[in-house]
């Protein structure tokens, strides 16, 4: 309500400024209003939502005068006094999260969107789905201008379609079709496609409430100062009157174009692109998405290999490493024209987007900062920020690799000593999350994932300091030594990988446990955690950096923060080397579908077993199941299933372990064959590859090890499993075929972590089978090269035989 009021006395100071002694209208329409409050004065259009028409008609009674004249420029050079400076136009939207601060946006529709590709007719879905877009915006607040194309595209098909059908059949079947078919004079044919498209704009506009006005200009109306004015002051009285203006060049009359010398520095209209920047401009507008029928810049031809679309464009800096050729099948400027319209119109402070039309919603995600088509930017950094992060990232991690291992492990051990010393920040920025957590309803699993505590830093901050004391011999370790040859010695050494892209949900504590490893390991990182733990993370994301400025290296770790700068980094595989996703395994499959050409390492489920042997120790067999279930439930090494020997169903066992479950609150599910065996039993499990991630476990029973061996390998996850059994030689029988990252012999599945492994903390488990499997620690996080040290030799004189390969391993 502040806000309101806010605003409203900004309008009504505003116009008392300007206004005193005019006429005071009759404002019976609160719409008409609000549209002239936004318009005119540029008050937000979320704070016009919200005023009732009771608020309106009593402002409206004498306090606010004829707004009729005052222009969004004007109020933007009648600033009340003492009001917060703006960002200036070139600044306020340098990025795609900015787009949600527009306000007047323009879309221009290309022919090839408008028309079908078998040039029959309008493209009548895809032009519905784009008119319900502006329409959702519009009613959104947003005020939407369309510039149309495809008169000319569509009238050449209404005239083809003529003369097709005033021929005789004599005349159609003697000639060839094509060859019967003039070329039409496009001024004809605009003429002739221009009333078909905006009748059908009209209908469909009609649908969701909205009206439309046509606007025909040419480039000369631009140039005459009272046409020029008289344009402005039409679209601004239809969009006071929400009325969405649907304008195009008046082709049926137009001339040829002028070229731009002529206008010294100001567009010349030759075709839409040209026109819409041109409208956007003197609109004042703040977005100009540009819709066609590619999915945005490339930088060459789309269809040319290795052709690469520009998420983002810089025109001063990235003009040059692009490569222009062709148009669309009914296009008439082609790329080039789009993209100086585009830079001409970002000079100007419109923000521009050009897109593919044929994508689903792609106006409200433009406006929700979406990573969609091409986004003209003045920023001063070639690429976006997350593209940015990663190139950053790249660098640090070269200087990162150089640090004397002892300064790694200090800047560990400095991250160590912060989780301990600002322990009361990290938990009370946990608590605002779980707080939220509960509000969003999240569930039990999630929030118990989430919550930190000060046993959970402790044990965190001890994995830390063994991942610091490793530092010594991480990188450059010597794994083999060859003597090529006299004078000639090959050594295969230890390195980093380079850049990695950890996506994490929930629990924040892997943020200190990963940033440790990849320090430790001299690769750069680049994070990006869940929402529901914000403040967690970026508080600790804070303490990394802290530590990591003591060697002026803080670049070398980043933390992405909104969900769409996955789909961006995905796409980096220039800087970023290796994904790791840890978290749910619907996360961790959409992170394998998107990479593109970046190596995906974790595990995406986390079904684990453990088999119960005929011969075993009861007491070791339900400790083992009791802990591999119940320790910590969403925990992915915990088990989902119990395979139990057949001989059990009646010694006991299998009763005495399940009565602890009980005690342990675990719901109970039987598989097929314990129920084909036993008449009272739990009831059915769902499937048999069912990962609850919690307090749940389904039971079943097994004649043998080998049918054990064979239920895991098809139902499993090769994550972890384990065998209770006093019997050797059938647990070297499991250990050896079940195939697994980790598997177990008389001991809980709950072992596989890093730091049970001694690894200090891990990254991720892994079931993939690229070089790590199971927790991955620092070892995980390194490849290796091979240096060889010479004294001038070419191969040249090996081959002559001056010099013979000895190949001894030193
Ligand atoms: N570097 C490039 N990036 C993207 N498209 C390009 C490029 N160079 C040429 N084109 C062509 O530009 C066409 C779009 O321009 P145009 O024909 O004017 O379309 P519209 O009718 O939508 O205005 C695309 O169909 C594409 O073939
Ligand atoms: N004014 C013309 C379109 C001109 C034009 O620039 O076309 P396009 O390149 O498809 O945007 C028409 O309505 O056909």
């Amino acid at each position: 309500m502040l806000r309101i009021l806010k605003d409203l006395s900004k309008a009504v100071t505003v116009c008392s400024k300007c206004l005193v002694g005019k006429a005071v209208p009759n404002w019976s329409n609160s719409l008409a209003l609000k549209n002239r409050l936004w318009s005119n004065l540029k008050v937000a259009p979320a704070v016009l939502q919200t005023l009732n028409t009771k608020s309106f008609t009593s402002l409206s009674n004498g306090t606010i005068r004829d707004l009729t004249n005052l222009n969004a420029r004007s109020y933007r050079s009648v600033r009340p006094s003492g009001s917060e400076p703006e960002r200036s136009r070139d600044e306020r939207f340098l990025y795609r999260s900015d787009l949600k601060n527009a306000e007047r946006i323009i879309v221009k529709l290309g022919s090839a969107v408008i028309t079908r590709e078998d040039e029959c007719g309008l493209a009548l879905g895809r032009l519905a789905s784009i008119v319900e877009q502006v329409c959702e915006l519009q009613s959104q607040g947003f005020q939407m201008t369309l510039i149309t194309s495809g008169a000319v595209a569509f009238g050449k098909q209404k005239l083809r379609h003529e003369i097709l059908m005033s021929k005789s059949v004599r005349e159609t079947l003697s000639t060839s079709v094509t060859a019967s078919i003039p070329n039409f004079e496009p001024r004809a044919c605009a003429a002739a496609g221009q009333s078909g498209l905006m009748s059908l704009y009209e209908a469909m506009f009609q649908q969701y409430g909205f009206k439309t006005a046509q606007v025909l200009v040419n480039s000369r109306d631009f140039q005459n100062e009272f046409t020029s004015r008289h344009l402005t002051e039409t679209m601004n009285e239809l969009l006071i009157y929400n009325i969405i203006p649907i304008i195009n060049t008046n082709d049926a009359i137009a001339s040829p174009p002028e070229l731009d010398k002529d206008l010294r520095g100001v567009i010349s209209v030759k075709d839409n692109d040209s026109l819409a920047a041109r409208i956007a401009v003197e609109m004042n507008a703040d977005l100009l998405v540009l819709m066609s029928d590619v999915n945005g810049l490339y930088t060459s031809p789309p269809d040319v290999e290795g052709s690469r679309l520009m998420k983002t464009f810089a025109p001063k800096l990235d003009l040059r490493n692009v490569v222009f050729a062709g148009k669309s099948r009914v296009g008439l400027g082609g790329m080039e024209s789009k993209v100086s319209a585009a830079t001409w119109a970002l000079d100007k402070g419109v923000s521009v987007v050009i897109c593919n039309g044929l994508e689903y919603r792609a106006l409200p995600n433009i406006i929700k900062g979406k990573s969609i088509g091409t986004f003209f930017t003045n920023a001063k950094h070639v690429a976006s920020p997350v593209q940015v992060d990663a190139v950053k990232a790249k660098e640090a991690s070269l200087n990162l690799q150089s640090l004397e291992p002892a300064q790694r492990r200090q800047i560990i051990e400095h991250i160590a000593d912060l989780l301990i010393e600002r322990s009361s920040d990290i938990l009370n920025a946990n608590k605002r999350d779980i707080v939220a957590a509960k509000r969003n309803n999240l569930s039990d699993v999630l929030v118990s994932r989430l919550e930190l505590s000060l046993s959970k830093l402790q044990t965190l901050a001890t994995g830390l300091r063994q991942i610091a004391a490793s530092c010594e011999d991480t990188i450059g370790r010597v794994l083999q030594t060859t003597k090529i040859s006299d004078n000639l010695i090959l050594k295969k050494i230890t390195a980093p990988i380079g850049v990695l892209l950890v996506i994490f949900e929930s629990r924040p504590d892997c943020l200190p446990q990963v940033a440790a490893l990849a320090i430790s390991s001299g690769n750069g990182l680049l994070l990006k955690g869940g929402s529901e733990a914000q403040y967690s993370n970026e508080l600790l994301f804070g303490l990394v950096r802290e530590a990591l400025d003591k060697v002026h290296l803080k670049e070398a770790v980043a933390l992405a923060n909104k969900r769409e700068d996955i789909d961006d980094l995905l796409e980096l595989n220039e800087y970023i080397d290796l994904v790791i996703p840890r978290g749910s395994s619907s996360l961790v499959r959409s992170i394998q579908k998107k990479s593109q050409g970046i190596p995906v390492l974790g595990h995406s489920e986390g079904i684990c077993h453990v088999y119960v042997d005929e011969d075993v120790n009861p007491e070791m067999a339900t400790k083992i199941v009791v802990d591999s279930k119940c320790d910590y439930p969403s925990a992915c090494n915990s088990i989902e299933t119990l395979l139990i020997h057949k001989s059990h169903l009646r010694s006991g066992v299998l009763e005495g372990i399940c009565d602890e479950l009980k005690k342990n609150e675990v719901r109970l599910y039987s598989g097929p064959l314990l129920q084909s065996m036993m008449k009272f039993c739990p009831p059915p499990a769902e499937r048999m590859d069912k990962e609850y991630g919690d307090l749940e476990l389904t039971l079943e029973v097994v004649d043998d090890v080998e049918m054990a061996i064979a239920h895991i390998n098809k139902y499993g996850s090769n994550h972890t499993d384990s065998i209770v059994t006093n019997n050797r030689a059938t647990a070297k029988r499991f250990l050896e075929r079940v195939d697994s990252a980790s598997v177990f012999h008389n001991a809980s599945t709950r072992f596989a972590d890093g730091f049970r492994y001694g690894l200090g903390a891990e990254v991720g488990i892994s079931t993939t089978r690229i070089h790590a499997r199971g927790p991955v620690g620092v070892e995980g996080l390194l490849t290796t090269k091979y240096v060889l040290e010479g004294a001038g030799q070419t191969v040249k004189e090996f081959t002559e035989g001056k010099y013979k390969y000895i190949h001894e391993k030193l």
